[in-house]
């Protein structure tokens, strides 16, 4: 299969359990809750996106004929160094396009996995790191991993609900939009009443990192 890539940097995780690693991260061209055009927004699942996910015209980025060369990017971009290999696939929607070819191609080159993902399609069982990031109004079937983190104030989220889904950890990250800090004291209050969640921050936009 050939794999539709917006972008490919190498970077340090900006969120979650595992911000601060460094990382290469493979963002796929596509999203299966917003089209991706801002005319599509307001009527989209996913209404919030901060990302161009559009195309394949990002650095890095591109149509991979193969997993073998995509695989082979994402080392292009970590470098000849084979210890603590990351990559974290991210989009749009990673899950439309990862498959078997793809996990195996990374394991190969030494690198450990992880995904970014809506949870709207489950996530391939061969990733090392589950992220789902759940979006009020679709349906997540993806109801286990590593971390949740959901992205607050949502309304029609029912985070209660999300505490009996089998992830280690449940966090609470605040919505990028013109609201901005009132967003952030929304999920500092959240995390006051809830103690089972914490708090993640988009460290990458405050760092001016990619
Ligand atoms: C761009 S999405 C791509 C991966 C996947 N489609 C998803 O939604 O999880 C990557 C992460 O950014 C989060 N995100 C997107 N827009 C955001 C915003 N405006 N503020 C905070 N987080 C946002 C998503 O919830 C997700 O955790
Ligand atoms: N540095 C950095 N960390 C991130 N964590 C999740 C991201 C994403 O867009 O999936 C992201 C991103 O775009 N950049
Ligand atoms: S599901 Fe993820 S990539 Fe798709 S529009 Fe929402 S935040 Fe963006
Ligand atoms: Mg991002």
């Amino acid at each position: 299969m050939s794999y539709a890539v917006k972008e490919m940097f190498l970077t340090l995780q900006g969120e979650g359990m595992r911000a601060g690693r460094r990382a290469v991260f493979v963002r796929f061209a596509g999203c299966n809750l917003w089209s991706g055009r801002e005319q599509d927004r307001a009527h989209a699942i996913c209404r919030f996106c901060d990302t161009d996910f559009v195309g394949t015209d990002g650095a890095g980025g591109g149509k991979f004929a193969d997993a073998e060369a995509l695989a082979r990017a994402a080392e292009g971009h970590w470098g000849e160094e084979r210890g603590l290999r990351y990559v974290v696939l991210t989009g749009g929607e990673p899950m439309l396009q990862v498959d078997d070819a793809l996990v195996d191609a990374l394991h190969a080159r030494g690198f450990e996995i992880a995904i970014e993902t809506n949870g709207t399609l489950p996530a391939h069982p061969g990733i090392d790191w589950i992220c789902v990031s759940p979006k009020a109004a679709s349906d997540v079937v993806q109801r286990s991993g590593n971390e949740l983190k959901l992205v607050w104030p949502q309304p029609g989220s029912d985070s209660t609900a999300m505490e009996s889904w089998a992830f280690d950890h449940h966090l609470i990250q605040p919505m990028d939009d013109a609201r901005g800090e009132e967003n952030v004291r929304a999920c500092i209050d959240f995390v006051m009443a809830h103690p089972q969640w914490r708090l993640s921050l988009q460290n990458h936009k405050a760092l001016g990192l990619r």
